[in-house]
């Protein structure tokens, strides 16, 4: 069974029809990166994936328990408050300091606990907000943009560091990107949102499919087969077809 699935699912924001008929799955173990203009509807999406956002229409179902963590686009915090990353960590979920430092070092940011939040660099701060998504041990990551202001190869670190999580914990991972040609390395299969699924498939696909094309330019395709490497572990994808 997949971990999650919509059927029809539509959002509104008053009169402003944000998503509709979107129709998605994911699976254990699967990275999905979701592309689209801004404005697009891709945070709208994740945000009701995760229930925080009410759907107007359509079908959202989870498997019975699936743990979620989410990594926000933006995190509102004071700078003038004092918050160091240890308290932080805290904030969410009653965790214990070895699973808040296992955290941390899993994501990259160990060593971090005593510094000041507001002190800390993009990227330092993209992975404390990961190591806080991973307290819950979750079944489904969902990242906003996660890579935001990181220069590329931050970026690709930054992906480089979801897919070892991956690997290592089995989880499936739903992600936001604009930036298509380093995200798509790391990238089971893409979905391309315009307010609806314009596009969908593997990277390689959804990176020729015209409709993506119209809405970016064909300028990626070098840069792609640049960035794609070959995978040295393999996917179980039988199951999807028989569930
Ligand atoms: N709370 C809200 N109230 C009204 N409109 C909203 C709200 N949240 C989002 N919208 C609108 O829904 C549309 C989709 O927004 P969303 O943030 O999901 O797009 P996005 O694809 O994530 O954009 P970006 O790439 O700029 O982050 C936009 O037109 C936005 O203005």
């Amino acid at each position: 069974m997949s971990l999650l699935t919509t059927q029809g699912l539509a959002v509104r924001h008053g009169e402003n029809t944000v998503l509709h008929d979107v129709d998605f799955s994911i699976d254990r173990g699967e990275i999905v990166t979701v592309v689209g203009p801004n404005g697009s509807g891709k945070s709208t999406f994740l945000r009701s994936l995760i229930g925080a956002q009410s759907l107007s229409a359509g079908r959202l179902v989870r498997r019975d328990g699936l743990r979620l963590g989410y990594v926000p686009q933006k995190l509102h915090i004071d700078p003038t408050l004092p918050m160091t990353v240890k308290r932080f960590m805290r904030l969410p979920v009653r965790a214990g300091s070895d699973d808040i430092s296992h955290a941390l070092v899993e994501a990259g940011a160990g060593g971090l606990q005593s510094r000041q939040m507001s002190s800390l660099s993009g990227g330092q701060l993209q992975r404390v907000l990961l190591a806080r998504a991973l307290l819950s041990d979750p079944d489904l990551l969902l990242l906003d943009e996660p890579t935001q202001g990181l220069d590329q190869p931050g970026s690709a670190a930054f992906y480089r560091l979801i897919e070892d999580l991956r690997t290592r914990r089995g989880c499936a991972v739903i992600m936001v990107s604009h930036e298509l040609h380093v995200v798509m390395s790391a990238s089971d299969r893409v979905i391309c949102l315009n307010g609806h699924v314009c596009c969908h498939g593997t990277p390689e696909v959804v990176a020729s499919a015209p409709e993506y094309r119209a809405l970016f330019g064909s300028g990626t395709q070098g840069a792609l087969a640049l960035y794609r490497h070959e995978h040295s572990h393999h996917h179980d994808h039988h199951h999807r077809a028989e569930g």
